[in-house]
């Protein structure tokens, strides 16, 4: 793999990946990766499907653990902490490693309702009016506030699919996470509702690191700063997103960048 280009010596490590390998079963979808990921970054996962994105993606909050049969290898750490030790929260990990998901899955609750669960279960507010304020102050960030703000008893799910999404990372924000993983976060919306997504990822970097699996090229380059190219189960080129996409290092990356392959 080539190594990634970033000027990062001076930046805060997050999230560190030191030979992770995932099996499901016997077969072993993601073979040995490592990979650092800074403070305040995006970096996008890309590569043709089956590749892994979304299994290894699912190692850094530990949504693997949920999924039968699967075995997860190697070390993660968070902040310097390994992920996987013992006395690790794992309901408190994936409040500081949030996740949205391809197919926008508010919970079938009010607007209002959608924001505070989260909130309230992490003990994060009391009183109702801290609870009133998480929940505009997430609207907000999500860019979603000016659209719901006078139906906050609604149903979530009876937003736009656009919407819903943006509801969903508002959701996650509002447990203040430090890292906030997507997969796919723009598959099932229109252009209109990709763009303002994309918009949102780029103000929400200024607060919170994300990692987001695409499999649209453009949304990388667009979105991201590095850019990670998996293919069958390995990392093969991890680089500076303009750098991946004007001048790979990796025969593969090319390959898959001009069309030859995925
Ligand atoms: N729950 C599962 N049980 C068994 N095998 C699985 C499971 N989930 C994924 N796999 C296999 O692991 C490999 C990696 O899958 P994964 O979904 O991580 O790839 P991906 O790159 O995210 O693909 P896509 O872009 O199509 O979402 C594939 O071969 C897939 O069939």
């Amino acid at each position: 793999m080539s190594t990634p280009q970033a000027n990062t010596a001076e930046r805060e490590l997050t999230l560190k990946a030191e030979n992770v390998k995932v099996f499901y079963g016997e077969t072993e979808a993601v073979k040995g990766i490592d990979m650092d990921v800074y403070k305040n970054e995006v970096v996008a996962f890309i590569g043709p499907s089956g590749c892994g994105k979304s299994t290894f993606l699912r190692c850094f909050n530990r949504m693997n653990d949920t999924i039968d049969g699967c075995r997860v290898t190697g070390k993660i750490a968070l902040d310097g902490k390994d992920i996987h030790d013992a006395s690790l929260d794992v309901v408190q990990l994936r409040a500081q490693v949030g996740m949205v998901f391809q197919k926008p899955n508010p919970f079938p609750k009010s607007i209002y309702e959608n924001i505070a669960y989260g909130p309230r279960l992490h003990g994060l507010a009391t009183r109702k009016a801290e609870l009133d304020h998480i929940v505009e102050s997430s609207l907000r960030r999500a860019g979603l506030w000016e659209e719901v703000k006078d139906r906050l008893d609604q149903p979530g799910t009876g937003l736009s699919g656009g919407q819903q999404q943006r509801l969903c990372i508002a959701r996650t924000i509002a447990v203040s996470p430090e890292v906030i993983l997507m997969d796919e976060p723009c598959s099932a919306l229109d252009p209109i509702a990709t763009y303002i997504v994309e918009e949102l990822i780029a103000e929400l970097k200024n607060n919170f690191t994300i990692v987001m699996v695409t499999h649209n090229m453009q949304q990388a380059a667009r979105v991201s700063d590095r850019t990670a190219f998996f293919h069958l189960g390995e990392l093969i080129e991890f680089a500076v997103t303009d750098d991946l996409f004007t001048n790979p290092q990796q025969k593969r990356t090319e390959d898959y960048i001009s069309g030859r392959y995925g």
